[in-house]
Order: C-alpha cells, then sequence, then structure tokens
C-alpha cells in the first residue's frame, strides 16, 4: 500500500501542445493518502483515464513526476510499480479454469499453493463464483468474465494500490450494488489504496472516502461526499453532483449582499469576489423554502419523485429548482427564502470565501 504523490503532473497527447488548451490533463498537484479509497468522478473526456493511466504506467506524463510513498516511480513499468488493475472490460484467460484465472497473479509471483488456496476461495466467494471454480472462462457471460477480472484485481495482498476503470459497466445493476459494497468492505479490511474511475455519482459517492472531482482536464475539488454536497468549490461540482444539481444565476454583489433583478439576498459575510467577471450564485434545491414568504417565484411544473417533489420555477428570470417534501403544498403566489448558510458565491466559476 502506498501514499500517491502527483507532482505538477501535465500531459497532452500530442507532441506540439503548447496552449493549456492542448493538455488532455493540465496541471495536477496533489498528495493521495496511504489506504484511501478515492473515486475520480467526471464526465465522458474529461481526464479520468488519462490520470489514472499514469499513476499506473501504462502512460507517461508530458510533465510531472509521481511518487509511491516519496520514491520516484514515473520512469517505471506498470509492473515495476507493483499494482492491480481492473479494465471496463474482461481481460481473462478463456482457456483457464475460473480457479486458475484467480490464481494466476498469485502463482506468478510463487506464492505458497496454500496460501493461493485460501486467498482464490475468499474472492470467489466475494464475486459470487464459488460453485463455477472448475469451470472454463470459455463459454462464461461478459457479467461473468468481469467479475473474475475483479477478482483477480483483489487477489494479491502485497500491491502499492488497486487501479479500477469503471469496472461495474458491464455488470447488471443488483449485481453492481452488491459488488460495489463488497470492495467498501473489502477496503475497509485490507486497507489498500484504491482508485476508482467512473461518470457515475451514486458508484463514486458510494465507494469513496474521498470524491476527486475532475473537469475538462482538471481536479476541480477533492472532498467527502459530505464535502461535495454542502460546499462545492467549483460551479461544475454543484451541477454534477447532486440530482437536481445546484442551482446557479448570475448577481451582483455588493458588500454582504447579491442582488439579482430587483431582489437583495443577504449573505452571511461579505464574499472576497475582488475584480472577476462573472459572478454567480449558488444554492442547492433542497435549501430553498418555499411558502408565502420572501421573493416571488413563477411555479412552471411539479414533478413527484416519491418523497419529494421538485418544483421547477423561474425566479428574476432564472430557471429554478427546489425541492420540497411530498406533502408540503405549492401555493399559487409562491415566494422563496434561501438558507443564508447554504448560499455560495462563485467568482469565475471558483467559490469564494467571505470577509468578516
Ligand atoms: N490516445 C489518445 N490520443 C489522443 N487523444 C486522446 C487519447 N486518449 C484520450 N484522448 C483525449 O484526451 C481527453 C481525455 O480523455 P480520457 O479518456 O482521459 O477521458 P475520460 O474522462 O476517461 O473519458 P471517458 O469517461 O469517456 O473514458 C479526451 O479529449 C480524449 O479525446
Amino acid at each position: 500500500m502506498a501514499r500517491i504523490n502527483l507532482q505538477h503532473i501535465r500531459h497532452a497527447y500530442s507532441a506540439k501542445a503548447q496552449a493549456a488548451g492542448d493538455y488532455a490533463l493540465k496541471e495536477v498537484h496533489h498528495e493521495w493518502a496511504d489506504g484511501g479509497a478515492y473515486a475520480l468522478l467526471g464526465p465522458s473526456g474529461c481526464g479520468k483515464t488519462t490520470l489514472l493511466n499514469i499513476i499506473s504506467g501504462l502512460l507517461h506524463p508530458s510533465d510531472g513526476r509521481i511518487e509511491f510513498d516519496g520514491v520516484d516511480v514515473t520512469e517505471l513499468s506498470t509492473e515495476h510499480r507493483n499494482i492491480a488493475q481492473v479494465f471496463q472490460f474482461p481481460v481473462v484467460y478463456d482457456t483457464m479454469t475460473v480457479f486458475d484465472n484467480l490464481a494466476f497473479p498469485l502463482r506468478n509471483r510463487h506464492v505458497p499453493e496454500a496460501e493461493v488456496q485460501r486467498r482464490v476461495a475468499e474472492i470467489l466467494e466475494m464475486i459470487d463464483l464459488g460453485g463455477m471454480a472448475k469451470r472454463r472462462a470459455q463459454g462464461l457471460t461478459a457479467d461473468q468474465k468481469q467479475k473474475i477480472s475483479l477478482g483477480r484485481g483483489l487477489v494479491r495482498s502485497d500491491v502499492n494500490a488497486i487501479l479500477f476503470d469503471e469496472p461495474l459497466t458491464v455488470i447488471d445493476p443488483h449485481m453492481k450494488w452488491v459488488l460495489r459494497s463488497q470492495l467498501k468492505r473489502l477496503h475497509r479490511q485490507s486497507g489498500f489504496t484504491m482508485v476508482y474511475v467512473t461518470h457515475d455519482q451514486t458508484e463514486a459517492l458510494t465507494f469513496a472516502d474521498k470524491v476527486v472531482v475532475m473537469y475538462d482536464g482538471q481536479i476541480v475539488q477533492i472532498g467527502t461526499p459530505a464535502e461535495l454536497f454542502e460546499k462545492p468549490s467549483h460551479t461544475f461540482v454543484g451541477y454534477f453532483i447532486g440530482s437536481p444539481g445546484m442551482n446557479v444565476m448570475p448577481v451582483a454583489v455588493e458588500g454582504s449582499s447579491a442582488r439579482i433583478g430587483d431582489q437583495i439576498i443577504p449573505l452571511a459575510g461579505a464574499p472576497k469576489v475582488g475584480a472577476s467577471g462573472k459572478i454567480e450564485l449558488g444554492i442547492r434545491p433542497e435549501f430553498i423554502r418555499l411558502g408565502r414568504e420572501g421573493m416571488p417565484v413563477q411555479v412552471n411544473k411539479v414533478e413527484d419523485i416519491g418523497r419529494q417533489k421538485i418544483v421547477r420555477a423561474t425566479f428574476c428570470g432564472q430557471p429554478l429548482s427546489i425541492v420540497v417534501p411530498e406533502d408540503d403544498e405549492v401555493p399559487t403566489e409562491a415566494r422563496i427564502t434561501f438558507e443564508q448558510k447554504a448560499i455560495g458565491i462563485y467568482a469565475d466559476s471558483w467559490r469564494v470565501g467571505t470577509e468578516g
């Protein structure tokens, strides 16, 4: 298990890259704790796989260095970095039995046979393939083969880290849930450093202690699921995490208040917006109170989502989503108030602190 240091890493797939926009991965400079469970979350094309492949050694970064426990591994191959990887699609030896597929990484490293038997039995149980140990992998479903790939990634107990690249894509929804919970349990028991790439927020939030949110080749926030929800550091995090995402609207900030149209919204302090171009106010739909008091809104639609309702409204010309409990009535002349401590002010998309 290892602490992973990413030092001023950048990557461009073209050798001629110059401008920031030419880089698939803009500068990444972070330390990831030994034994942490991290999820790399972001939309397609934001650079998740690029970063994962740099950590694994499949890709050499254009700039920067990577250290495991303080040792520079930038020039080392995947094998020499001593990590296990699970990819999106199954990598299985068809002619071998399920058991031998799982035993392969251990036998390859001359682990004593008794230990091989014990570890493989444990993993077979976990991936629910105990009854198929003697079957050849050939002819198994894609789902079963992916479970073997997953098992092979987990079978060694001496790796520096385990990296997963969207490993549950081909697994059916119920099994996905089971495997995700088991991975989390395994992480708690084993203390492996795990990095898990996904574009699915549920997957990221249930698996990881820390979620690394990526957007347009950058890490925009690393935080616990609660931090991402309560204090998104970038408007993208607000929008991407949560359903519906955070409301973001352009405002003018004057001292300790924000103005939108003819409405003045008092803030908890004076935001340090400096000379930024674009100033926005962010508030999650869960922290807007809907009733007969406050600022007027126009309700356009009410969607029932079980125990809650999503009210789609227009506020000062801006679209606004509000989450209300199922039994709350939606008044005809609806008005809203914002929970003050849940308001974030964003300057050029980044959250700013307040003075005083
Ligand atoms: N081998 C390559 N050559 C050139 N460009 C590439 C290569 N691999 C990825 N890219 C580009 O780099 C950017 C980041 O891609 P990457 O695969 O890292 O994103 P991702 O977040 O993992 O996306 P996905 O979820 O779709 O896998 C994208 O614009 C992609 O088109």
